[in-house]
């Protein structure tokens, strides 16, 4: 049985939003030490704004987690339950499809007028379970989870012909189809020049020019981009065809968004490297 670390509220019956920063705090902290204590299926969560509970989260996850997820551990085969981000309150389903596993999940923040953040988008990494178990299992099998150097795991989940889904669900209210294909134009064209030098300018504009004004985005909108098998980037908004366009580079750079070398969130990297370690199948 496979257990997984997310550093994050599993979905919990709805209450109502607690107001005030230290209620929260203490609050997710019981329900982590109450879950832990109980040796039941733990739920774990993260408060990325409070340095109190940063450090103490940060304290628990460098003497425990690293080497054994004793809490913040769920079996994705036991609980299929969805994924909530604390901040955003967004779910995600722990499995999409028959086989893709949610690996991590975090937040697209995005500096507007270089004034101030805001929250754009809640986004969670899935893999194939077989694909990983095939490809990667042949590789790591042997080794224990600790042992796994994780920068070599991640280049190899990135460059192997394994199926992934990074779903987008959108938090920001107010985003127009035209910001969404200009925001891909740039982080998107950022990544595709690191990994490909400046001629990529058509490959660009035939994904950019996939997101068609007929395509409304308001809040809740989930956007799945998907490489299915010999690289082809497959796009949907809300189960609705947008386009698949076959190109390597394309997936790697969209990839590199949230797992490369300079991801979005890098905290949300970390727990992709340590579920994806701790899900090989030995
Ligand atoms: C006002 C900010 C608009 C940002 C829109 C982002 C929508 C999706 C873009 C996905 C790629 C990225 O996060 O850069």
């Amino acid at each position: 049985m496979v257990s997984l670390r997310f550093p994050f509220l599993f979905s919990q019956p709805q209450k109502p939003p607690v107001t005030g920063r230290s209620r929260r705090s203490f609050s997710t902290i019981a329900c982590s030490v109450a879950a832990a204590a109980a040796g039941a299926t733990v739920v774990a969560s993260q408060d990325r704004s409070n340095p109190f509970l940063r450090d103490a989260l940060n304290f628990f996850r460098s003497n425990f987690n690293r080497s054994s997820p004793v809490w913040g551990s769920l079996s994705l085969a036991a609980d299929p339950s969805p994924v909530n981000d604390p901040k955003t309150g967004v779910a995600f389903p722990s499995v999409l499809g028959d086989s893709r596993r949610l690996l991590g999940i975090g937040l697209r923040r995005k500096c507007v007028m270089g004034l101030k953040n805001i929250d754009v988008y809640a986004f969670g990494v899935y893999a194939d379970n077989g694909d990983i178990n095939k490809v990667l299992g042949e590789k790591y099998g042997k080794a224990s989870a600790s042992e796994i150097e994780k920068k070599d795991l991640i280049d190899d989940l990135m460059e192997s012909d394994i199926c992934m889904t990074v779903r987008l669900q959108i938090v920001y209210g107010r985003l127009s189809i035209r910001s969404v294909r200009s925001a891909f134009a740039e982080s998107v064209g950022n990544r595709l020049q690191k990994f490909g030098g400046s001629d990529n300018k058509e490959l660009l504009q035939r994904f950019t020019s996939q997101f068609k004004d007929e395509f409304k985005i308001p809040r809740g909108s989930i956007i799945d981009l998907s490489r299915e098998r010999d690289n082809v980037l497959h796009t949907t908004i809300d189960g609705k065809e947008v386009g698949s366009i076959q190109s390597n580079l394309l997936c790697r750079s969209i990839l590199d968004l949230y797992i490369g070398d300079d991801p979005f969130d890098r905290r949300a990297k970390e727990d992709i490297e340590f579920n994806l370690a701790s899900c090989i199948q030995k």
